[in-house]
């Protein structure tokens, strides 16, 4: 194998040719990254450097293993260099933004005091790194749909019925056929290890440990396999969240490798097909850049100076590649061929999809917007959700109905479940949690919402989830004054 010193890893690096460090050893990246998610950000601002610290939280451990040749993988540093990449990365001090982290983390009040899902989301915004917190936080262009996604479930009034026996209230259900203990499932969401080490491995135990359901992303920061591996038992249903790869091959394998690993159903992402417009996560390079050098722009890259504007965040690298061509005609049959795992599609935005999808023959629907991250102006899922309870109410006896985006409390899981939703993700909350709190956090949460739903359950007199029903909830035309937000 060849060795390197660093001044060839740096010398090799022209325009048409990008070579990184990665745990000291050297690739030429050159293709990856118009192949891979999340390759831009090597490039942009690694080329011919240690990409390490950048790359190892955002991919999993065998992204380069897979999906980059063997002939790109050039060889190791040589021990010199080594020697001298460890003395700079000790020397380097900490920036100002691990230093406010350091002091968060040291003031982060105990998880017992964590009351609601508002107090971990505080917590979490506090102790993350703001590149991680920005990426997580973000939402498209004005953030219209994600703060309206959580307002609209304010819309929703209750009609309780009293004198129903109520004791031994339980909030259990399935989803496709798998048991859960709550209404609730973990939304597939890309880069759990930005805001934890563990990352979706804490997730996946918290998940066993709590009874529910978890969606793993296609842009999982571990790999599909350690995640499965995860797993308290090999019963243990992980639902695998897909972005259709433009290349049928691609995607087919992604497909055979998630269901050869256990994984239980493929949700196919329909409303995320090219990057959006996420100015949080766009602008955390110049607002750290200014943070660490107390408010003066000390640089500037080419983009800056010739004034083109770059949208590439976190994010910017994580939707490439997709295929823009899906149709309910050819994609559903194909995914149908290559796997035998049922079919949930994930961003249903209107009636008429949601019944395409049922004619499509999809065993499950996510009503989502992508929690505002997307499209903005999208509507939010509840008020969709409500459209088809009034328009197509078929639609629920056809298939599974699942909804995600601005959930907060038991009783907004509660009010989708009247109008005919069996299921309710949560993307931010789990991730702010297991930010916080580790897989301490994302039980905590579960048991957070499990007492919410189970007080809102009995003071709506019912007692199991199949109870709830249209007749509870009524739909106002006013917006109520101290919403949540
Ligand atoms: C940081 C982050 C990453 C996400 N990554 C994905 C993803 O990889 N695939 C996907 O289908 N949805 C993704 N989502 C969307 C979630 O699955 C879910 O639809 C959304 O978060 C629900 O809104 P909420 O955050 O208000 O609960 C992501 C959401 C967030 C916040």
């Amino acid at each position: 194998m060849s060795t390197f010193t660093l001044a060839q890893v740096a010398e090799c690096n022209t325009t048409s040719s990008c070579w990184v460090i990665i745990r000291n050893k050297v690739y030429d990246v050159t293709d990856f990254i118009f192949n891979h998610p999340g390759g831009p950000q090597v490039i942009m601002d690694y080329a011919g450097k240690d990409a390490t610290a950048a790359f190892v939280p955002i991919h999993p451990s065998d992204t380069l293993d897979k999906y980059l040749p063997c002939e790109k993988h050039l060889g190791t540093l040589d021990e010199a260099s080594i020697r001298e990449l460890r003395a700079a990365n000790q020397s380097k001090g900490k920036s100002r933004d691990e230093l406010r982290v350091e002091e968060a983390v040291k003031n982060k009040p105990p998880l017992g005091r964590m009351i609601n899902i508002q107090d971990i989301e505080e917590i979490a915004k506090k102790i993350l790194p703001y590149k991680a917190m920005a990426y997580y936080a973000s939402a498209a262009d004005d953030s219209i749909s994600c703060v309206e996604n959580a307002r609209a479930f304010s819309r929703f009034f209750f009609r309780p019925r009293v004198m129903k026996a109520v004791s031994g209230v339980d909030p259990s259900t399935t989803m496709l056929g798998y048991k859960s203990s709550i209404p609730v499932y973990i939304s597939g969401s890309a880069l759990a290890r930005l805001g934890h080490p563990l990352g979706e491995v804490n997730l996946t135990r918290a998940a066993y440990k709590s009874g529910i359901l978890q969606m793993v992303s296609s842009n999982s920061s571990l790999s599909y396999a350690q995640i499965a591996a995860a797993r308290g038992s090999s019963e243990q249903p992980l639902l695998f969240q897909l972005y259709k790869h433009k290349n049928d091959d691609i995607a087919a394998r992604r497909i055979r490798e998630v269901e050869e690993l256990g994984y239980k159903a493929i949700c196919l992402t329909v409303d995320a097909l090219v990057p959006s417009n996420r100015e949080l996560d766009t602008r955390a390079s110049h607002y750290l850049e200014e943070y660490e050098n107390e408010g003066k722009i000390t640089r500037g890259n080419a983009a800056d100076k010739s004034g083109d504007v770059s949208t590439l965040g976190t994010a910017g690298g994580l939707i490439v590649n997709n295929d823009l061509d899906m149709t309910w005609e050819k994609t559903i049959p194909w995914i149908r061929s290559v796997t035998k795992l049922p079919i949930v599609v994930k961003g249903i935005q209107c009636v008429a999809d949601a019944v395409l999808a049922v004619e499509a023959g999809c065993e499950g629907i996510v009503l989502s917007n992508h929690g505002g991250r997307q499209l903005d102006y999208s509507l939010p899922p509840m008020e969709v959700l409500y459209k088809i309870r009034c328009e197509r109410p078929d639609v629920f006896a056809k298939t599974e109905v699942y909804i995600d985006g601005g959930v907060r409390r038991g009783t907004d899981i509660l009010k989708a479940l009247c109008l005919g939703a069996r299921m309710v993700g949560l993307g931010r909350a789990f991730l702010y949690a297991q930010s916080a709190y580790g897989e301490a956090g994302a039980i905590h949460l579960v048991r957070i919402l499990e007492r919410e739903i189970k007080f809102a359950m009995t003071s709506l007199g019912v007692r199991t989830i199949d109870q709830l029903a249209p007749e509870l909830v009524e739909r106002v035309d006013w917006q109520p004054l101290g919403s949540k937000l």
